[in-house]
């Protein structure tokens, strides 16, 4: 039997401290430039590991477009029959997981991709408002210990957010939510949300601005006056929970930023902080 040694111990408790989950948006995929998934490689290659979590909404929405099935949101969640799961796991774990493990591989990390329903990774409930937007789903557990599995082999895990029940059926699950529950199901400290915006903005006296750091009671206010909206809710909302799941930040930034993600590492002053 293989016993492990001093030398896989540290190795493994390594990877343990040294990772941090990122949710990139659908809306910015496409947009990133080679130069982020280059920082994506850099800290793979550096020891920290980094645990994605991917959207891809427009891609879905132009998906079901091209076939001609009509599909609408309703409270920020895109409402889902069979036929509109089939497009989203085709999209979702076919598509844009491979895209996004392809281009990484292609300049030298290592990525395994993963759907959430690989392994039983993510289990799902009916949103509470399921009468009305059908197969959407809320995680009720993330098996950490396959995510940690492919990150003691070395690769970065790449996570496509849906999920099962225990009867075998598919949710779609909004990916801001999915990231923040595989954040706190894995006891990191840091989620960063990496989106099309410069972070979480409030006009003051005419004057929009992004708000460096923001604190869960004044994200609530913002929701209740409409200051956040639409594909920003479940951003904040998903924050909020895996903050009370034992996250200690949440950072919500620009993938365009020039080497975003190492200067949110440093603490720099860049997107929203939300403590
Ligand atoms: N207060 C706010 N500050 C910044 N963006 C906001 C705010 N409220 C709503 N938004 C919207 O949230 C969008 C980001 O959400 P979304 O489009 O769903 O991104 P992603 O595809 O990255 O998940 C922004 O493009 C913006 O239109
Ligand atoms: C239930 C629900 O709305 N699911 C989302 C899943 C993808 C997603 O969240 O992608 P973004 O991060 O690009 O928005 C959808 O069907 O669009």
């Amino acid at each position: 039997m293989r016993t492990v040694s001093e030398q896989d111990k540290s190795s493994a408790l390594s990877v343990q401290t040294r990772r941090f989950v990122m949710k990139c948006g659908g809306s910015t995929l496409a947009a990133l430039p080679d130069s982020f998934y280059g920082q994506l490689q850099q800290l793979q290659a550096e020891g920290t590991m980094p645990v994605i979590v991917h959207g891809g909404g427009p891609a879905i929405s132009s998906m079901l477009d091209k076939l001609g099935i009509e599909s609408e949101f309703i409270g920020g969640l895109r409402k889902t029959d069979e036929a509109v799961l089939d497009v989203v796991e085709m999209v979702l774990a076919g598509q844009i997981n491979k895209q996004i493990v392809r281009r990484l591989n292609g300049i030298g990390a290592a990525s395994i991709g993963l759907s959430g329903t690989d392994g039983g990774l993510i289990q799902a409930r009916p949103v509470a408002n399921a009468a009305e937007v059908g197969y959407v789903g809320d995680v009720t557990q993330v098996d950490a210990g396959l995510i940690e599995g492919v990150m003691a082999l070395q690769y970065m895990p790449v996570i496509a957010p849906i999920g099962l029940d225990n009867n075998g059926q598919r949710y779609n699950i909004n990916a801001d939510t999915a990231a923040g529950a595989v954040a706190a199901y894995l006891g990191v400290e840091q989620l960063l949300v990496i989106t099309d915006v410069p972070g979480i903005m409030k006009t003051e006296q005419g004057v929009k601005a992004v708000l460096p750091v923001v604190t869960t009671s004044e994200i609530e206010e913002m929701i209740a006056n409409g200051e956040i909206y639409g594909g920003m809710i479940p951003k904040v909302r998903a924050a909020m929970q895996c903050m009370e799941g034992g996250v200690k930040e949440v950072v919500i930034a620009d993938g365009a930023e020039p080497n975003v993600l190492r200067r949110i590492m440093a603490g720099e002053a860049i997107g929203t902080r939300i403590v």
